[in-house]
């Protein structure tokens, strides 16, 4: 299936000379949510605003639902929903106002009863004549997603939607995501919150100084570079490891109390019930047996140090 977002040797240079991206390949598919990861400054932001209209590349192509984002820039827009970081409308205007003159703006036939109900799902109904003004953090970023979504976009960018946002509302908004990749949106997210691509994304892609350093379906990318950690609890101390056991892959802590072997989830083989028949034939008891996998936040750090 055609991708419906296709960045191809995407290249921006800011007029500082500063190069934020670096020949960029991406597609993105069809009805997927795709989670872009990267440390401060990396590229997110400047990789959207270009795909969105808003930044001019240096060099590169973008098509967006097939429609070159150049040539064909109105009608690739109207495809694109963007919630952006900051608050981007007029503070004077009701919550109502605002998401009228939005689907006005991209020429679509006004529809209330649309607009309703996507107050309504995003908890704003009640506050449909407010001033944004009047509003809290949470109800104005809330707006941001309703504004984004009244030309009922193929495609919606979140430039990190949960960005000091309380707990509650977070969930209320992955909840709300996950709703629209149902109603059939693209998702397209930037996110410091490791636990949200890990909670939301299908797929994961790595930015780092302005490359993409990485592109993996999530689980894929848990299960490729996933450490687990085997932690045995002995029921009684022991002074050192036994010599049948391999000190390199295992270590026993201070109190003499703990087994600690870390293993990679990748092998066929996990070694794990090797270690505990060598336990056993040492004569040595175990009270406890848990393991622990690795979160995506640690391979993620370890990806970015890779290539610092
Ligand atoms: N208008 C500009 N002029 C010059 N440099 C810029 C401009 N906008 C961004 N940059 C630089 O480009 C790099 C990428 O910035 P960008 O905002 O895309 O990063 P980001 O990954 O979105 O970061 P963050 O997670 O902090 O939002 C940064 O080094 C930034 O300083």
């Amino acid at each position: 299936m055609e991708p419906i977002i296709a960045v191809r040797s995407l290249n921006k240079t800011y007029q500082s000379g500063f190069c934020a991206l670096k020949s960029i390949d991406l597609e993105i598919k069809r009805g997927e949510i795709f989670a872009l990861l990267g440390p401060n400054g990396a590229g997110k932001t400047t990789l959207i605003s270009i795909i969105c209209g808003i930044v001019n590349a240096s060099g590169g192509e973008v098509t967006a639902d097939g429609l070159d984002i150049l040539r064909d820039y109105r009608e690739a827009r109207q495809r694109i929903g963007l919630v952006p970081q900051e608050l981007a409308v007029n503070i004077f205007e009701t919550v109502w106002a605002t998401v009228k003159f939005s689907r006005g703006l991209f020429g679509c036939a006004p529809d209330d009863n649309y607009l309703e109900q996507l107050l309504k799902n995003l908890s704003l109904w009640d506050k449909r004549d407010s001033t944004i003004m009047a509003l809290s953090g949470g109800m104005k970023r809330r707006v941001l997603i309703a504004k984004a979504l009244a030309h009922e976009p193929k495609i919606l960018f979140l430039d990190e939607p949960t960005a000091g946002v309380d707990v509650e509302l977070r969930r209320d908004m992955w909840a709300m995501i996950r709703k629209l990749r149902e109603d059939g949106v693209t998702i397209i997210l930037t996110t410091h919150y490791i636990e949200e691509a890990e909670d939301m994304a299908d797929r994961i892609g790595v930015i780092n100084k302005g490359e993409i350093v990485l592109v993996e379906e999530k689980h894929a990318l848990m299960k490729q570079l996933g450490r687990k950690t085997l932690t045995v609890q002995l029921a009684r101390p022991i002074a050192r490891l036994p010599t049948n056991v391999n000190s390199d892959a295992v270590s026993l802590t201070q109190d003499g109390r703990t087994l600690v072997y870390q293993y990679t989830t990748a092998a066929d083989d996990s070694g794990v019930s090797q270690l505990l028949g060598q336990l056993q034939e040492a004569g040595i008891e175990y009270s406890d047996l848990s393991t622990k996998q690795s979160s995506l936040e640690e391979i993620f750090v370890s990806l970015v140090e890779e290539k610092q």
